[in-house]
């Protein structure tokens, strides 16, 4: 068959790629991470990380465009450099579009249909380049980069590049952090009394659904189903990020840059803006990222192009907990590197980091690296990517709640440390474990088990379930190291062990839910109203997505909803994302 013909099928079929992980993760490929960024996801949302997949999400309105197509020949056997002399060798031969990198083997011709590449194909392959390269060929087909005119206002935007950044990444940032709380609150009273307008308007109910949901009609203050408390403010404001995931590429005066891409990848943004002046980065992480930046400018290798998906430096992942440990993940594309090339620029990358460390005076626990050649744009959890541990052990330790949890690179793990304790803290206090009962605890999307380990004291036992079978193993490796024995862990979806929920009659089933951004399949909230489950406390950091869930929840009993309803008992937000328009919200369901 022919490569072309190949390459259109491949195109069109197979296996999912990254990039279609959880549309939360959805984080993602040129679509998203998760809340959890997820796969981790990633998670918690309006993280840079996250913003940035958001930003690569393709609108349906994108989508529904027909895309249009490019068609490459590869010319392979080329010396290295010589790309002025090369451009003209092509450009005699009539192919005026033409790219090359000057430490690459290969050069590029673009055309815009299938058959003019096939006739220069034809022109090209076998000729000798300064008599002394034989040149092959290759041809593949290519999305072409789609430039979206640019907005009207943007004409008039005199916001410099930094500017933007901070909008976009931090859109709250110009408030005080009191306005910043007012307006996330603000934002879940719409959410929460949303519910009871949904539920009311729900069509074809019956005038026993309609009593089964009676408080529905009650008038209420601001339409709110149940009190929404007063926010919980994070305790830092700044620096709280112990995650950050950079992109490397090029900033607006063409320099190598590593941060964050700046606008709108589904605009043709591609450039990269350093992330020196967010106020949610770390110093710490900032200055590895600058690290990165400075090694890269060195390279040999240029930085991933994300249009031609030529290029090899990609990603940088930081992870900084509380405690002083440091996780740093350098992310390559290796697909034009020899093996000897590789072998010799990841030793490079273990001496640079092993340097930076003593002139910086940052320890850094662990270095890993990843290869990738695929098109999600971020850190992967794939099997089609390598991941290499080049120093200590992979892991870093974080403390929340005075327990000790490790956490690997792709496991998900609150980025606010300080906030998630008190947002744990209101999970716990809601439970309300009667501790003269037998009582099980149900984490539900446990990550690296940290709900159900702080509170595995209280209760006689503790069942997580995560997606990520990675996350399961640090879940069990964290109960050990903290001495809890009455855990069980499963790596499974939750839809897929439904059986968690069949509690034995003389026990007391008590369980928090804290999924990605979409919330869980209907599966999961229809095994809960199955259940004996009298009280469920709902940890949503995307109350508009999660509505669904909600409404499952809380609507009349029915074939695919069985049980009694619940009824939302009250709610707070917890603001882990100062700066950000994001924001937990704990829900408590309930039922008689
Ligand atoms: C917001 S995180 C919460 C993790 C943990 N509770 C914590 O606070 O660190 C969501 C978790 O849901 C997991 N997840 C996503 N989809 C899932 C599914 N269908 N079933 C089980 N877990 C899932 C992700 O791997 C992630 O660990």
């Amino acid at each position: 068959m022919h490569k072309l013909a190949q390459n259109v099928l491949s195109a069109s079929g197979g296996k999912r790629s990254p990039s279609d992980r959880d549309s939360e993760n959805d984080e993602t490929p040129e679509l998203k991470k998760t809340k959890s960024e997820d796969t981790a996801t990633a998670t918690n949302t309006e993280s840079p990380d996250v913003a940035e997949s958001v930003m690569e999400t393709v609108s349906s309105e994108a989508a529904a465009a027909a895309p249009k197509f490019k068609y490459l020949v590869k010319a392979k056997n080329l010396p290295h450099g010589q790309v002025k002399e090369m451009k003209n060798f092509f450009t005699n031969l009539g192919f005026s579009k033409f790219s090359k990198a000057p430490n690459q083997t290969f050069a590029f011709l673009s055309f815009p249909t299938e058959e003019e590449a096939l006739a220069a194909q034809k022109v090209v392959e076998g000729m000798m380049y300064r008599n002394k390269h034989k040149i092959e060929t290759s041809i593949s087909k290519e999305k072409e980069r789609v430039m979206q005119p640019r907005p009207a206002k943007d004409v008039n935007d005199t916001r410099t590049p930094t500017e933007k950044l901070l909008d976009q990444v931090t859109p709250l940032h110009k408030l005080s952090y009191e306005e910043q709380l007012k307006k996330k609150h603000d934002v879940n009273v719409g959410y929460m009394s949303s519910i009871k307008r949904k539920l009311k308007n729900l069509k074809g109910l019956s005038r026993e659904g309609r009593d089964e949901i009676s408080w529905v009609y009650e008038k209420t203050p601001q339409q709110l189903p149940c009190e929404l408390m007063e926010p919980i403010a994070s305790p830092e404001i700044n620096g709280y990020r112990t995650k950050c995931e950079f992109s490397v590429g090029t900033n607006l005066n063409d320099e190598r840059s590593v941060g964050f891409l700046l606008g709108m990848y589904k605009d043709g943004q591609t450039r990269v803006q350093s992330p020196a002046e967010l106020s949610n980065i770390p110093d710490i992480a900032k200055k590895i990222a600058n690290g990165m930046e400075q090694y890269i400018r060195q390279s040999e290798y240029p930085p991933y192009d994300r249009v031609s998906h030529e290029g090899v430096w990609r990603s940088l992942l930081v992870r900084s907990p509380k405690t002083g440990e440091v996780m740093v993940m350098v992310q390559l594309q290796e697909k034009d590197m020899t093996p000897e090339q590789l072998e010799s620029e990841k030793k490079k990358i273990v001496e640079y980091w092993a340097d930076f460390e003593k002139s910086e005076n940052i320890p850094i626990k662990t270095l890993l690296i990843q290869t990738w050649s695929g098109s999600f744009n971020g850190i992967v959890n794939d099997d089609k990517a390598t991941t290499d541990i080049m120093t200590g052990d992979g892991f870093v330790h974080e403390e929340i709640l005075g327990c000790r949890f490790r956490i690997s690179y792709n496991s998900f793990f609150q980025i606010n440390t300080p906030a998630t304790e008190l947002l744990y803290k209101t999970c716990a206090d809601w439970c309300n474990i009667d501790e003269s009962k037998k009582s099980v605890l149900l984490d539900l999307c446990c990550g690296t088990g940290t709900i159900g380990i702080t509170m595995a004291k209280s209760v006689n036992k503790v069942i997580g379930v995560d997606i990520v079978p990675e996350a399961i193993v640090d879940a069990r490796a964290n109960a050990e190291r903290n001495g809890i024995t009455n855990v069980e862990y499963y790596a499974s979806k939750v839809e897929d062990k439904l059986d968690v929920f069949n509690a034995r009659d003389d026990e007391e089933l008590v369980a928090i839910l804290d999924p990605p951004r979409a919330g869980v399949h209907k599966s999961v909230i229809s095994a809960v109203r199955k259940s004996k489950l009298k009280r469920l406390i709902y940890v949503s950091c995307d109350a508009k997505l999660a509505q669904d869930n909600f409404l499952a929840l809380c609507r009349p009993s029915s074939n695919a909803y069985p049980g009694n309803p619940f009824k939302p008992s009250r709610a707070v937000s917890v603001d882990l994302f100062p700066h950000t328009d994001s924001c937990e919200l704990i829900i408590e369901f309930s039922r008689e």
